[in-house]
């Protein structure tokens, strides 16, 4: 892992490097996913089965691209009680976090004779992804499917990648059972993200697609917007952690690789003002990287995407962050409170040394899904506000148009558009 000095003035220099990486970073798929999503629109389900095939190794001919609904029983039934258990503890927390994000549709009457509002409708079929390439994903189902069933939209279908003997994973389906989800296909990557937002035979489009994946669904899920709307760009995980003296580097170590091991293009940074923190949180990552499942990908992980960088102060540490916005902020300082309104940037902020990253993970409350890449600087975490819009209300009396029919009528001509302002002339002419 590397350590970055950040000290006398080197900064700025430090941020522009960062950044230069993660443009890099995203280069070089676009053409790849272009292919893809390409391959289904033009071919449809046998698009879906040639990209599953090459990039999945599974032929759908043999397993199918929907999951039938003996599939979803049977997965639901593999996994184990405690399991079971833990589902519907997140699912409490999950649903609850997302309850208070409920918004109304309200009207207003300040004016005699006019009645505004807007009102709140949810998006009426929408698609979600649902990682699975390299691990299976249960809870994205909940973090996925907790908000459209809160936001009451109708329609909810789920993809999800194959595993390498065809099946969905038993724990992806458990958790989809839970939430009474049971409209799911077998497919991951571009091709799925390209066939919830074009339409196969076999699936059909959607109006809005949310959830994370790597870099591929992250990319096509960007390429398809306009055809559908997307939630943000949820790629590669993030976790950026601000460590002074008082933190335990046994800690910091740990939460850097909770994010390293999910991808190879993962990226963990701590920022440190104590130098000798910096080399225990060096030593501590590469002493716990051996003990771990997947100790090859964060192992990659690290060494290219890993850092930690010296600041003098933790106002250069706060200002650093900033910068570069990541998706989850670890604020393990003496009094982190104290230090909170010097974030403007992240997707989720975790506050002192017993609110780990994985916490948020799986059952705190608020989403998993966040923005990565950045796109904290304008992007909010997964919410019921991304499956519903909104209609705005308009009611007039006829006294309350007399009122403003001068300033209407002024105004379109201003815009020389006659027929606006006879819209409210014949109203207002003798036999109007
Ligand atoms: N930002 C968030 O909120 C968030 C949340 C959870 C997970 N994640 C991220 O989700 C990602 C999960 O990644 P994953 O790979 O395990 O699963 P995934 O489901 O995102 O991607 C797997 C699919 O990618 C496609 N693919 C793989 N290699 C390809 C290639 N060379 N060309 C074209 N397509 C290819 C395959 O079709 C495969 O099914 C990780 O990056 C993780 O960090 C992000
Ligand atoms: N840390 C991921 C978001 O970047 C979410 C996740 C799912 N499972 C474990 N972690
Ligand atoms: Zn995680």
């Amino acid at each position: 892992m590397r350590i970055t000095d950040g000290r006398k003035n080197n900064l700025t220099k430090v941020l522009n490097n960062i950044e230069a990486k993660r443009k890099m970073g995203t280069q070089g798929y676009r053409d790849a996913v272009e292919g893809i999503i390409a391959e289904v629109v033009n071919k449809g389900d046998e698009g879906l089965k040639t990209t599953t095939l090459r990039y999945d190794s599974i032929d759908l001919d043999v397993v199918g691209i929907r999951v039938s609904q003996s599939e979803i029983d049977e997965g639901w039934s593999r996994v184990d009680g405690d399991f079971k258990k833990a589902l519907r503890k997140a699912i409490k927390n999950i649903s609850s976090f997302h309850e208070k994000q409920r918004e109304k549709s309200w009207f207003t009457s300040d004016v005699e004779g006019v009645i505004l509002g807007q009102r709140v409708t949810p998006i009426n079929r929408t698609g979600i992804y649902v990682p699975g390439g390299t691990a299976a994903y249960p809870s994205s189902v909940l973090m996925n499917g907790i908000p459209p069933l809160v936001a009451r939209v109708k329609e909810v279908a789920m993809v999800t990648p194959p595993m390498a003997n065809g099946e969905v994973n038993a724990g992806v389906l458990a958790a989809a059972k839970e939430l009474g989800i049971t409209e799911i296909y077998r497919i991951g990557g571009a091709q799925a993200i390209a066939a919830l937002a074009y339409g196969t035979p076999t699936v059909k489009a959607v109006d809005k697609i949310v959830g994370p994946g790597n870099i591929y669904v992250a990319t096509a899920k960007a390429l398809v917007y306009g055809q559908v709307d997307i939630d943000m760009v949820a790629g590669p995980s993030e976790v950026l952690v601000i460590a002074d003296k008082k933190a335990n580097p046994v800690y910091v170590a740990a939460d850097l690789l909770s994010q390293a091991e999910h991808d190879v293009l993962a990226s963990a940074i701590c920022i440190t003002n104590d130098e000798e923190l910096a080399t225990r949180i060096e030593e501590e990552v590469m002493r716990q990287l051996e003990a771990l499942e997947r100790k090859e990908i964060a192992r990659e992980s690290i060494i290219n995407n890993g850092e930690i960088i010296l600041v003098e102060t933790l106002e250069e540490a706060f200002w650093l962050s900033n910068g570069i916005a990541p998706e989850h902020l670890e604020i393990c300082v003496e009094d982190p409170f104290q230090w909170l309104s010097y974030v403007k940037n992240a997707g989720a902020i975790f506050l002192g040394k017993y609110s780990p990253e994985a916490l948020g993970d799986y059952i705190a409350g608020p989403n998993h899904v966040l923005p990565t890449n950045g796109t904290a600087r304008f992007s909010s975490p997964l919410s019921v506000n991304d499956f519903v819009k909104k209609s705005s209300i308009i009611y007039y009396s006829k006294g309350a148009l007399e009122e403003v029919k001068d300033e209407i009528m002024v105004m379109a001509q201003q815009e020389a558009l006659t027929a606006h302002k006879n819209a409210i002339k014949v109203r207002f002419q003798e036999n109007g």
